[in-house]
């Protein structure tokens, strides 16, 4: 009879690694598609071993390279309460990864099964789901490979954004507990946001927003969506061409208009009109207009965030609920004039490395922790005494009463278990349309320092070790000093170098007082790293 071991050896031996390295970085394993197979097959092993390590959880598998070009792909677990993998659990991911040989994947396999001590009796399960890319079903059957040799019959999502894969994780954990936090399925997603934003919208309306969707993911998932919205605000969809690999964030998207500072060549904006647009697996949501001059103005991830926490604010006040501590949540990235927007509403504001996981975990310190990076990627978390606090608040007043209704809803319609375009879109419509905002209202709350980011290619980007949140390096030796040096010379500046977690590059940001200075700082800084 045939082992665990046989069944593994044979199963991994369809996958053979390619001669490179891997690395379980910030957004998992990202690459060209084409390199990894071997990767999401081990990958699918780790899942395995990681549900077992929870007690037999669900743990969740992602095959997304978000906003990366068409021909690459990734993939990421997702831990059992919809969060990404813990962090001490990428070293055996990418040690796996490594793996030189079938019969050493299986070694490091059962390895792990020692060291964690995993009983044969705890049956593992996975659920998989992935972007619209060309390579992702070839990817997911490797995912499916190494779970079933290990004995596990995975649940395929098939093709969702990856918010919507971190909800199903969390609700099939939570189900039928006191904290279920809804139906594991599209549809249950779909109910849960679209209920929470029809009694939000009830009685309201705002003129149209328009939704570009980075010919990803997110267009066919807001499409379904959106059939479940009342019709408080009509969602013109575009970008949303999934059949047609090559369009996938290409001249168009959340990355694309963030990075670029301008609109997708495709549009023709109208004058105060709202837009936004996602990435490739629907996490990450911008927003933008353009003035009267026809000026194009980003509301980014900054601007969501103190659109959000303000508006929360707000509600628990007005909702008579006290000593409810809220905090903002930001990375290097955030625009100085931003933190001190927030600082200036009388909010703590926490700056954490790069990266979801950072920021999730330091929003969790508050009550109410909002948290976005500066691309567009954050939720709002609130803690489990805080729901409680708000489900038994006693209103003293109709209009306590209201509010209360209301932020009760708003803790419904925001997906709390990572960044989510869609319940992000949702939730800025939702505040746009209680405060009676367009979009250059919204925007005048601070004005952007003007800012720069680039990326230099390095010949090894570990040469560069950061502190203080990333904002300042520690080594190469004396660098720091050589960019304070040119800071130092321009009005408002800031500027700091990370090596990305995603990329083989380093990274260069820069603000200042104009455009012109933010452009020439970057370049300087940049020129130091030749
Ligand atoms: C400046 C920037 O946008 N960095 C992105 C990018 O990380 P890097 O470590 O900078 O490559 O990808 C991450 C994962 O998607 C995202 O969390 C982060 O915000
Ligand atoms: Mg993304």
């Amino acid at each position: 009879m045939s082992s665990t071991k046989d069944f593994v050896i044979a199963a991994s031996s369809a996958y053979p690694k390619a001669d490179q390295t891997f690395q379980y970085g910030t957004a998992g394993f990202r690459m060209k598609a084409d390199l990894l197979p071997s990767v999401v097959f081990r990958v699918g092993l780790l899942a395995a071993l990681r549900s077992r390590f929870k007690g037999g959880q669900y743990v969740g598998v992602m095959i997304t390279a978000s906003h990366n070009p068409p021909a690459d792909n990734g993939v990421k677990l997702v831990d059992p309460m919809g969060e990404m993998l813990e962090s001490s659990w990428e070293a055996y991911g990418t040690k796996l990864a490594n793996a030189a040989s079938d019969e050493e994947v299986y070694e490091y396999y059962s390895q792990l099964e020692k060291d964690f001590n995993l009983k044969p009796d705890v049956q593992a399960q996975v659920v998989v789901g992935c972007d619209t890319r060309e390579s992702s079903p070839a990817l997911v059957d490797a995912l499916v490979a190494a779970v079933n040799a290990v004995g596990v019959k995975p649940s395929d999502y098939g093709i969702v954004t990856t918010p919507q894969l971190h909800y199903f994780v969390r609700c099939l954990n939570t189900q039928g507990t006191d904290h279920a936090y809804g139906e594991p399925s599209p549809e249950g997603y779909f109910q849960k946001l679209s209920t929470a934003y029809n009694q939000l919208m009830a009685g309201k309306s705002n003129s149209p927003v328009t939704v570009d969707c980075a010919n990803g993911v997110g267009g066919p998932q807001l499409r379904l969506l959106t059939k479940y919205l009342n019709d408080s605000v009509s969602v013109v969809i575009t970008n949303d061409d999934t059949q047609t690999f090559s369009k996938l964030n290409s001249q168009c998207g959340a990355d694309y208009v963030k990075t670029n500072q301008r609109l997708p060549p495709s549009t023709t904006a109208q004058p105060l009109a709202r837009y936004a647009s996602l990435d490739g697996d629907a996490d990450r949501i911008v927003y933008y207009y353009t003035d009267s001059s026809n000026v194009f103005h980003l509301l980014d991830g900054d601007k969501i965030a103190t659109l959000a926490a303000s508006f929360i604010v707000d509600l628990v006040r007005a909702s008579g609920i006290t000593d409810f501590k809220l905090g903002v949540v930001q990375t290097a990235y955030a625009n100085g004039n931003s933190t001190k927007y927030i600082e200036k509403l009388g909010l703590p504001v926490v700056c954490t490395p790069t990266g979801v996981k950072h920021l999730h975990h330091a929003a969790l310190a508050y009550d109410c922790g909002v948290y976005f990076e500066a691309n567009g990627h954050g939720t709002v978390l609130f803690s489990t005494e805080a729901l409680r606090r708000i489900s038994v608040h006693e209103p003293n007043t109709p209009a306590e009463k209201t509010a209360l209704t209301s932020l009760q809803a708003v803790t419904e319609l925001i997906n709390q278990t990572v960044g989510d375009a869609l319940s992000d879109l949702l939730l800025v419509e939702v505040i746009l349309a209680y405060k009676a905002w367009s979009p250059d209202q919204w925007d005048s709350c601070y004005t952007d320092l003007p800012n720069k980011l680039e990326k230099a290619e390095v010949a090894d980007r570990n040469k560069y070790k950061t502190t203080d949140a990333e904002r300042k390096l520690t080594e190469p030796e004396g660098l720091q000093d050589q960019i304070d040096a040119l800071v130092g010379k321009y009005r408002s500046a800031r500027s700091f170098v990370r090596p990305s977690g995603t990329e083989n590059v380093v990274r260069v940001y820069a603000e200042a007082a104009t455009k012109g200075e933010a452009e020439e700082l970057a370049q300087k800084v940049k020129a130091l790293l030749k």
